[in-house]
């Protein structure tokens, strides 16, 4: 069924529409749609179980929604309908990476090798499947060369050049979490969705985040979904940010837009709807007394 016929304007790169996802009893996502960008970093924010993770795993192929479309447009006209197709062939056909909440790399691993098994796929097509192939006779030796030398690459970005042949698990956490975007990126995604990549890391580390993400967005064009609750990360490093509060859309722009939004402030605030005109105008007034 996919891809299919492209009817998608060439700069958006995923359409969810409509979507919802029920557990039991529980909506936890609830007729929710947006749009994100081409080369755009787009975060998806909302208070503890709004739905976010519940939305990746949509998009990633962990969970089959209840209902709605999900949309992937490549940079080569080709369209995928996510929400049909098996997890393996969102990552390896429609090109869509993840990181998780909690890290998962080969910890007894080498950094280098961690970049090298992301690349495992393309490897070993180049072997042609076959032991002289893999003995290095025809493409596979060039694939290998190309595959380290990409690794390389994305270690200097990542700032880990130093650390390639340290075993995974000996990183400290922040650089960790750089190794499993890093990896992410040597599987050339069009679409990057990091679950909440800046979770526990310093200030230092957190600005080596957003450097690399800026990198990234600025030298590949590739998009990035992030789910964050560092604010800093989200307003700093975001072109459009999306809210989630109990599995609906309450707001959607660019990040001083949802900044402002007062449906986005009472809902950090925990506050009841009919509350809501109250905090606007305390923020208001607290705004009016800052300048
Ligand atoms: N597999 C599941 N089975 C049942 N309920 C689930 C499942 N996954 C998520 N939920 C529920 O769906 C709702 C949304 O959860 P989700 O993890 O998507 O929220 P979140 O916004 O990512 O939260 P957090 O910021 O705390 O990670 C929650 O009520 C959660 O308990």
């Amino acid at each position: 069924m996919s891809p299919v016929t492209n009817t998608m304007s060439s700069d958006t790169l995923l359409r969810v529409e409509h979507l919802s996802m029920k557990f039991g009893g529980l909506m936890a996502i609830n007729d929710f749609s947006f749009e994100a960008k081409r080369g755009d970093i787009t975060a998806l924010i909302g208070p503890n179980g709004a739905g976010k993770t519940t939305v990746f795993n949509c998009i990633t192929g962990f969970y089959k929604p209840t209902m709605g479309m999900i949309t992937l447009n490549q940079r080569s006209g080709k369209q995928y309908l996510l929400e049909r197709l098996p997890d393996f062939r969102i990552t390896k056909e429609a090109k869509v990476a993840r990181t998780f909440q909690n890290i998962r790399l080969f910890s007894g691993l080498t950094v280098l090798e961690n970049l090298l098994v992301a690349q495992h796929n393309k490897l070993m097509q180049a072997s042609g499947y076959t032991i002289l192939g893999l003995i290095g006779i025809g493409p596979y030796r060039r694939e290998a060369a190309a595959a380290v030398e990409l690794a390389r690459h994305w270690l200097e970005k990542a700032d880990l050049i130093e650390r390639a042949d340290d075993p995974a698990g000996d990183l400290p956490y922040g650089a960790q979490r750089r190794l499993e975007i890093a990896r992410a990126m040597c599987t050339g995604p069009e679409l990057l969705c990091l679950d909440e990549p800046a979770a526990g890391l310093n200030p230092r580390e957190s600005a080596k985040l957003n450097e690399l993400l800026q990198g990234i967005r600025a030298d590949t064009g590739t998009s990035i979904l992030l789910i964050e609750h560092d604010m800093s990360v989200v307003m700093e490093i975001s072109d459009h940010v999306v809210v989630l509060e109990y599995g609906q859309k309450i707001s959607d722009g660019t990040p001083d837009h949802v900044k402002h939004d007062p449906k986005v402030i009472a809902a950090y605030l925990g506050v009841e709807d009919e509350e809501v005109e109250e905090v606007i105008a305390t923020v208001e007034q607290l705004e009016g007394g800052a300048n």
